[in-house]
């Protein structure tokens, strides 16, 4: 029986990234499949969020993927694992009240969460374990500032249910997939524990590696 994803097979796939380092790692795994453009969105959601605003305002494509490096929640995704959203998240749009933080839902101005299809994120999730590399599904947050102390971890994991890392562009990224009505899906691996920080431990090389391993398993779910 075919699956929700056969109906990409053969379309146009959107691949954004934060920084270079990320699209070569992207195109190494892709072998360079023309089926997939990988562009450079910038860091940040803003930045990101205009550069794929931009692109689909010209062309079509079927499906949009935010692919990149990202911190893990601890006890959720270890460096150099695969993570795949099932939420998005901004987690730091809302308000800060001494009672705690509202999000952008409960101040009645919209949602801070986009929804992503189920079917499909399963589905690429396990396409990703059958190829043993160890893939955690969750919510991937999205931030403007990457957590640097052990209370905003903590703080951010109890706040966003199913947490399983953070980053700086997906929230942006799926709003202009959105706007289009194009489906979205964010993959990233882990460089970094969210948490304390300590970017000299980052283990870039190790989520970069992992982000290629990725990116060949993406070329032959959707061939
Ligand atoms: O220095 C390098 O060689 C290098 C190579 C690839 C990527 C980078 C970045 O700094 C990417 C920035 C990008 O990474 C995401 N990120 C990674 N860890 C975290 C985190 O703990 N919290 C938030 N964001 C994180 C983020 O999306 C940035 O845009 C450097």
């Amino acid at each position: 029986m075919g699956s929700d994803l056969d109906t990409y097979k053969g379309m146009r796939i959107l691949v954004m990234t934060s920084v270079q380092a990320e699209k070569e790692a992207v195109l190494r795994g892709l072998c360079n499949e023309d089926q997939f453009d990988v562009m450079v969105a910038g860091v940040g959601s803003v930045a990101a969020a205009i550069s794929t605003v931009s692109v689909l305002h010209t062309s079509q494509y079927d499906l949009v993927i935010n692919a990149g490096i990202a911190g893990g929640f601890m006890d959720q995704a270890e460096v150099g694992s695969v993570v795949v959203a099932d939420k998005v998240v901004a987690a730091d749009l809302g308000a800060q009240t001494p009672e705690g933080f509202l999000s952008l839902d409960e101040l009645g101005f919209g949602s801070s969460t986009i929804h992503l299809d189920q079917n499909k994120v399963r589905q690429v999730a396990e396409a990703l374990q059958a190829a043993g590399l160890p893939v955690a599904t969750g919510s991937i947050l999205t931030l403007s500032t990457v957590t640097g102390t052990a209370a905003t971890a903590t703080a951010l994991a109890s706040r966003v249910q199913g947490a399983v890392a953070e980053a700086m562009e997906g929230f942006g990224i799926a709003s202009a997939a959105q706007h289009y009505q194009i489906p979205f899906l964010e993959i990233r691996t882990i460089s970094n524990p969210v948490g304390p920080r300590n970017r000299a431990a980052w283990r870039i090389d190790k989520a970069l590696e992992a982000l290629e391993a990725a990116s060949s398993v993406l070329r032959e779910v959707f061939k």
